[in-house]
């Protein structure tokens, strides 16, 4: 089968524009399909004027491209290819069939813990190929998660991604319910954070997926207090497996949180991410 988007030079003409999936802070996406292979994508449209505010989004579109596009994971939203007109931007994208996670978790509330479980293991299996990779994303949340035709998750948006380690102040713009202590600890100019950040957030969305909401969601400065002294607490109604896990992740010092490999080895993950025998054994009889 010819590798379908996988020209040098793509232009606007190759594609045929559908409806619009979706926007961010800057620009939008829509279906497309390129016309010589009929591949179903997402086009992302940035306008060059928007992205000339200053504010540094310019670099990290660079960055997002130079980093996305050199991912090839399951679980990570393929960035196939990218070209500009006069005024534009376009990001040629994986189609992610059923959407933005987010908005799937506002509708169902939260998540079954089987589900939850899933979506974290899925989760750890994109990171840890991040971080051999030396790549931190830095802005682990629903908003920045989509969700495949089988229900896989796809991390996307690598706006904020960096190379570690790093110190670069992270414009606070948007929600800081997912930044670990060491990002929004403020004064000591030397922010040094490497790639365990992304653990501390796999917490916190551990624990946004099955309470539905963020754990330290208050006030921007109470927010800010309560992230700074790991203060949450977790419902009773949470299983005692995934409240240890969680435990084990949102902890202040990054050198002790739990690493992605013992994540995806947790008794919580086992229970409901390893088919047991029967089960696989059961699948096998019906075929
Ligand atoms: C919406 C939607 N409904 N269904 C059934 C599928 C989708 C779908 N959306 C996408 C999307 C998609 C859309 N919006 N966004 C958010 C956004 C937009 C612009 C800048 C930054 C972030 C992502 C993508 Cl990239 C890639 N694939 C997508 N698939």
């Amino acid at each position: 089968v010819d590798q379908p988007l996988v020209p040098k030079q793509f232009h606007l003409g190759m594609f045929e524009i559908g409806r619009p999936l979706g926007k961010g802070k800057f620009g939008r996406v829509y279906l497309a399909r390129e016309r010589s292979s009929g591949y179903i994508c997402a086009l992302k449209v940035l306008y060059k004027s928007e992205l000339q505010q200053g504010s540094g989004v310019e670099k990290q579109v660079r960055r997002e491209i130079e980093i996305q596009s050199n991912l090839r994971h399951p679980n990570i939203l393929k960035l196939y290819g990218h070209f500009h007109d006069s005024k534009r931007i376009f990001l040629i994208l994986e189609f992610a069939g059923k959407g933005e996670l987010y908005k799937h978790l506002r509708r169902e509330n939260r998540f079954p813990e089987w589900k939850a479980a899933q979506y974290i293991a899925q989760m750890a299996s994109a990171l840890r190929y991040l971080h051999r990779k030396h790549v931190i994303h830095r802005d682990i949340k629903p908003e920045n998660i989509l969700m495949g035709i089988h229900g896989e998750v796809k991390i996307s948006d690598f706006g904020w991604s960096v190379h570690a380690p790093n110190n670069r102040r992270k414009t606070l713009c948007g929600t800081l319910d997912y930044l670990p202590p060491e990002m929004i600890k403020s004064g000591s100019k030397d922010n040094w954070y490497d790639e365990k950040v992304d653990l501390w957030s796999l917490g916190v969305l551990t624990y946004e997926f099955l309470v539905g909401e963020a754990p330290f969601e208050d006030t921007p400065i109470m927010t800010q207090k309560r992230i700074a002294r790991a203060d949450m607490t977790i419902p009773d109604w949470v299983s005692k497996e995934a409240k240890d896990l969680i435990k084990k992740l949102l902890v202040l010092d990054p050198e002790k949180r739990l690493p992605l490999e013992e994540v995806q080895n947790h008794p919580w993950i086992i229970k409901h991410c390893v088919k047991g025998e029967r089960a696989s054994n059961r699948e096998k009889s019906l075929k």
